[in-house]
C-alpha cells in the first residue's frame, strides 16, 4: 500500500506529480480517495427515444466523422452514432485529439446531454468509452465521479483509479476483527474498496459505504476513548452538604433550577471514586461559569486543586477576575496564567501551583505547558474545548492523577457532534436562562441603511448603554481585515461618532492594551467598541445592548449566535444588527434563521446542515477531525453503534495490542498517535 502512485498503470512522472498535489502519494491513499458521487450508466437509451434537454447514455456504432474549425479557438468533432433504431451526431467541443480514437464501425458508448438544434437532435458528449478497447470497462455500469483537477480529467483519473483498485484492493488486509464483521454484517475491507470504486449495483455501493464509514468512525471513537482511557479508580471528593450551602451564600443570586440540577449531577460524580467525565452544555448566558465555580470550590474544600482552561486571553482574565472576587469571600486562592504573564510572575505562579498555595488556576493553553505542575490537581475544567483541538485535549488532565474532568461548551452541540468530539462524556444541560432576561431583537439589514443604524446606536449610547461593532477577521486575509477594522474605527471616530468614546480591539494588540480597552469598556468609559472576533466567547458586559456585526454573511451561524450572546446579559432590551450584502440565496437564508430564533440548539442544527461539520465552528481552530466518507450528521445511529463497539474493544484490550485487534491498534496509532 506504500507503493508510490507513479508505478501504477497510466501514471507517469507528470501525472504522479498531479496526484501528489492532490495529496495522493501512494496506493493506500489513492484507494481511500472515495468518489464524490456516481452516475448511473446502466440504462442505455434507444436513439429513437431521445428527447432534448435530457442527459442520457446511448450505445451504437460509429458512422461518419467530421471535424470543423469555425473560429480560431473553437474546434468541433462530430461522429454519427447509429444503434438500429436511429442515428444521432455526437459532438465534442475543443477536443481535437478524440478524432484519433474514433474509428468508423467501432462500437461506442456515449454519455451526454441531448440538444435540439434546428429541429434535429445532437448529443454533447460528456463521457465516452470505445467498447472492446483494452482498457474499457465491460458494458454499462455505475460510474464513479471523483473530485479532480482540470489538468487531470475525470476520464483519466477514473482509468488510473480503476487500474489501481483492480490490482491492489484485493491485497488490502482485513483490519476489523471477524466477530465484528459478522455481528454487523459488514463487507470485508478488500471487497468494500472494490465496490466503492467500481460498484455493480447501488445496493453494493451502499453496503461498501456503510462498511467504510463504520471503520472510519470506529478509528475515531477508539482514538477519542483510548486517549482518555482511565483507570477505574479516581478521587472521591468530600460529601459534606455544607460545601454547597456555603458556596450558595457567597453567590449574589439564587441558582436557577437548571443550575441546581447540574451542580447536583456534577457533585454526585465528584463524590464517586470513579473519575468524572462530564460535558456541561448551556446556551450563551445561561450561567455556566458559576456551575464550574461550584465544582472548583468542592475540589478545594476537599483538599485538592482545580484548574480551568479557556480559549482566549481576554476570557482567562475575565474569569480570573470574577472567580477571584467570588472566592476571595471564601478564602480560596485564585490565580490566572496566560501566554503573556511576565517571566517572574509566571515563576511565582508555577511555584504556587506546585506547592498547593494556589488552589485554583485559571488560564489559556499556557496551563498545559511542561513547567506547570500541580501539587494535587483533582479537577480539570476546559471551557469551549472544541477550540483546543482533538489531541491537545488530554494534556490538562495529565497534570493530575486521574482527576475529574468537566468540559463546558457554550455552543450547543448537536448530540451527534458531541459524541464525535467528546466521545464518552456524560451530558448535563443548562436549559433555562437566569430570570429577567429579555429576548434579543435581531435585524438583518443591508449596507444602504448604515446611517440609520448609526443613529440608532447613538440613541442607545445617549441613554447610557454601550455597543459592540464586530468586523470579520479571517486567517487568509487577516492583514486586509485588520486594516478594514482600523479604517472603520478612524472613519467613525472622526465622523458619525466623534462625540462619543470609541475604542478599537483586535487580536494583534499587546495584551496590556487589550486589557486596558476591555477594562475601559467594562467600566463604561468606552461606549462603542469596534472589534474583531476576539470578543466572540464569554465576554460579559451587562450594560451593552447593541451588537452590530458587519459582513455577517462571512460568519457561521453558531459564531453569529455566540457574538449575539454578548448582549442581552442585563436588564435592558438588547438588539443584534446583522449587516450583510444579501447576495446569495444561502446567505439570505442564514440571516432569516438568525432573525427568527434565539435558540442556540436550533441554530446549531441549521448551521451543521448548511455548512457541514468542517465549517461548523468557523474555519479557524475547529479541532474537528476530517472525515472521508462518514457524515456525522447522517450517520448518527451508526456512530452510536460504533461507540459501543469501541468501548467493548478497549475494555477487552486497552492498548489494542493483541490479535485480532493489533492491526486496528496500529491504524489508530498511525492516524492519531495516542498510545504512548
Ligand atoms: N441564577 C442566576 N441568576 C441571576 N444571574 C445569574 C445566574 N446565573 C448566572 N448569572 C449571571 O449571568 C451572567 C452570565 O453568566 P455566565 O457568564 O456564567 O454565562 P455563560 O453561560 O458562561 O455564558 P457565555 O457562554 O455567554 O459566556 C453572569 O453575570 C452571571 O453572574
Amino acid at each position: 500500500m506504500t507503493t508510490p502512485v507513479q508505478y501504477l498503470k497510466n501514471v507517469g512522472p507528470q501525472r504522479a506529480l498531479l496526484l501528489q498535489k492532490m495529496g495522493l502519494k501512494n496506493v493506500g491513499e489513492l484507494l481511500e480517495y472515495f468518489p464524490k458521487r456516481y452516475e448511473d450508466r446502466r440504462s442505455v437509451k434507444c436513439i429513437s427515444s431521445l428527447e432534448p434537454n435530457q442527459t442520457e447514455t446511448i450505445r451504437g456504432f460509429i458512422g461518419a466523422l467530421k471535424e470543423f474549425k469555425p473560429r480560431r479557438n473553437l474546434s468541433i468533432t462530430k461522429a454519427w452514432i447509429a444503434d438500429g433504431t436511429g442515428s444521432i451526431p455526437a459532438v465534442w467541443f475543443n477536443q481535437p485529439f478524440v478524432k484519433k480514437q474514433l474509428e468508423q464501425g467501432r462500437e461506442i458508448m456515449v454519455h451526454g446531454k441531448v440538444d435540439g438544434k434546428y429541429q434535429a437532435l445532437e448529443l454533447t458528449v460528456q463521457d465516452y468509452e470505445i467498447i472492446g478497447k483494452e482498457d474499457a470497462a465491460t458494458g454499462p455500469r455505475i460510474l464513479p465521479v471523483y473530485g479532480t483537477t482540470e489538468t487531470l480529467p475525470q476520464k483519466i483519473f477514473r482509468k488510473i483509479m480503476s487500474g489501481c483498485v483492480q490490482q491492489y484492493a484485493p491485497r488490502v488486509s482485513e483490519n476489523l476483527p471477524g466477530d465484528l464483521l459478522v455481528r454487523h454484517q459488514l463487507m470485508r475491507k478488500a471487497a468494500a474498496l472494490q465496490a466503492i470504486h467500481l460498484p455493480e449495483s447501488w445496493e453494493e455501493m451502499k453496503a461498501a459505504r456503510h462498511r467504510l464509514a463504520f471503520e472510519e468512525l470506529l478509528l475515531l471513537q477508539l482514538a477519542i476513548l483510548a486517549s482518555r482511557h482511565r483507570e477505574e479508580k479516581g478521587i472521591s471528593h468530600d460529601k459534606d452538604k455544607e460545601i454547597f450551602t456555603s458556596f450558595q451564600k457567597a453567590v449574589p443570586f439564587p441558582f436557577t433550577e437548571a443550575q441546581k440540577r447540574v451542580i447536583g449531577e456534577v457533585f454526585r460524580d465528584m463524590e464517586r471514586n470513579k473519575p468524572m467525565a462530564r460535558l456541561i452544555q448551556g446556551d450563551v448566558g445561561s450561567g455556566k461559569t458559576v456551575v464550574a465555580a461550584a465544582a472548583l470550590y468542592k475540589a478545594v474544600r476537599s483538599g485538592f486543586q482545580g484548574a480551568m482552561m479557556v480559549p482566549t486571553e481576554i476570557l482567562a482574565r475575565q474569569h480570573g477576575q470574577s472567580l477571584s472576587a467570588l472566592f476571595g469571600k471564601l478564602g480560596v486562592e485564585v490565580a490566572c496564567l496566560t501566554g503573556s504573564t511576565p517571566g517572574k510572575e509566571r515563576e511565582a505562579l508555577c511555584e504556587g501551583a506546585r506547592t498547593g498555595q494556589i488552589q485554583i488556576l485559571v488560564g489559556t493553553h499556557a496551563l498545559i505547558q511542561e513547567n506547570v505542575r500541580f501539587k494535587n490537581l483533582s479537577l480539570a475544567i476546559t471551557d469551549e474545548q472544541h477550540r483546543f483541538g482533538v489531541m491537545q485535549r488530554g494534556k490538562l488532565q495529565k497534570k493530575g492523577v486521574q482527576p475529574d474532568i468537566l468540559v463546558m461548551t457554550a455552543t450547543p452541540i448537536p448530540r451527534s457532534l458531541a459524541l464525535t468530539l467528546y466521545g464518552d462524556l456524560a451530558l448535563s444541560v443548562i436549559d433555562t436562562l437566569p430570570p429577567g432576561r429579555k429576548e434579543i431583537k435581531t435585524y438583518a439589514v443591508k449596507y444602504d441603511l448604515e446611517q440609520r443604524i448609526f443613529s440608532f446606536i447613538r440613541k442607545e449610547l445617549d441613554q447610557g448603554r454601550q455597543a459592540y461593532m464586530v468586523c470579520p477577521l479571517v486567517e487568509e486575509s487577516e492583514q486586509v481585515d485588520l486594516q478594514a477594522a482600523g479604517e472603520l474605527f478612524e472613519r467613525l471616530a472622526r465622523g458619525e461618532f466623534k462625540n462619543y468614546a470609541l475604542a478599537l480591539l483586535h487580536g494583534k494588540m499587546k495584551s496590556r492594551e487589550k486589557d486596558q480597552v476591555m477594562e475601559g469598556f467594562r467600566q463604561g468609559r468606552i461606549q462603542l467598541l469596534i472589534s474583531t472576533t476576539v470578543i466572540e466567547v464569554g465576554i460579559h458586559v451587562p450594560n451593552a445592548t447593541v451588537m452590530v456585526i458587519r459582513d455577517a454573511e462571512r460568519f457561521g451561524l453558531a459564531q453569529l449566535h455566540q457574538l449575539r450572546g454578548r448582549v442581552g446579559r442585563g436588564e435592558h432590551q438588547s438588539y443584534c444588527i446583522l449587516m450583510h450584502h444579501g447576495k446569495t440565496v444561502e446567505s439570505r437564508k442564514r440571516m432569516e434563521i438568525m432573525e427568527s430564533t434565539n435558540d442556540g440548539f436550533a441554530i446549531a442544527e441549521a448551521d451543521l446542515k448548511l455548512r457541514g461539520p468542517g465549517d461548523f465552528f468557523g474555519t479557524r481552530q475547529h479541532g474537528l477531525p476530517e472525515l472521508k466518507i462518514a457524515n456525522i450528521f447522517e450517520d448518527l445511529s451508526l456512530l452510536e453503534t460504533v461507540r459501543e463497539e469501541a468501548h467493548g474493544l478497549l475494555a477487552r484490550d486497552p492498548g489494542l495490542a493483541t490479535s485480532p485487534h493489533s492491526l486496528l491498534g496500529s491504524m489508530v496509532q498511525e492516524k492519531f498517535k495516542i498510545f504512548t
